[in-house]
């Protein structure tokens, strides 16, 4: 069983209703689960420490991290993440020139704190549909069973 940290930013909330279906899930499969909104329930970035396993989903703003994603961010330069299993997912919008990019940067700046971050980021188009949620317990299953 894994101690799993699930954040998320989400404006019009298809990242949350993806984030929602993954602790679900991950609790299903025996797993200890937190939910954190980087916005509405937030925590400090020296308490990623505290998890075996962090899953970072966001949406996107032009091309970058949402604002309310910036001080975390910037934070999590101070936290060594090794042995820490890494993985990044979020609501993206084909209409934009750049797909996803906040998933890209907040997947990078772990990899860079040393973390074992999964090789795929899960990006899906807007509100995610069955066959996106069916994904997305997948995807955070294999994530926590990563090898570090
Ligand atoms: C001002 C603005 C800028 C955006 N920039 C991007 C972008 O650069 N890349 C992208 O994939 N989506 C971009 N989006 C789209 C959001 O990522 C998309 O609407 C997503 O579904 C929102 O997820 P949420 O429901 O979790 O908030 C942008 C949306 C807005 C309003």
């Amino acid at each position: 069983m894994a101690n799993v940290l699930i954040i998320c930013a989400s404006l019009t909330g298809s990242t949350e209703i993806m984030a929602e279906e993954m602790t679900e899930h991950l609790q299903g499969l025996g797993h200890d689960v937190t939910f954190k909104s980087f916005d509405l329930d937030p925590i400090e970035a020296s308490r990623l420490q505290e998890f075996d396993c962090i899953m970072f989903g966001s949406y996107s703003w032009d091309d970058d991290i949402p604002f309310e994603v910036e001080d975390f961010y910037d934070d999590m330069e101070d936290v060594d993440l090794t042995g820490k299993r890494v993985g990044a997912f979020g609501s993206c919008d084909a209409y934009y020139d750049i797909y996803g990019p906040a998933i890209d940067t907040l997947a990078t700046r772990a990899s860079e704190q040393n973390a074992t971050v999964y090789k795929e980021k899960f990006k899906f188009e807007l509100e995610p549909d069955d066959q996106d949620i069916e994904y997305g317990e997948k995807f955070a299953e294999a994530v926590v069973n990563q090898e570090t």
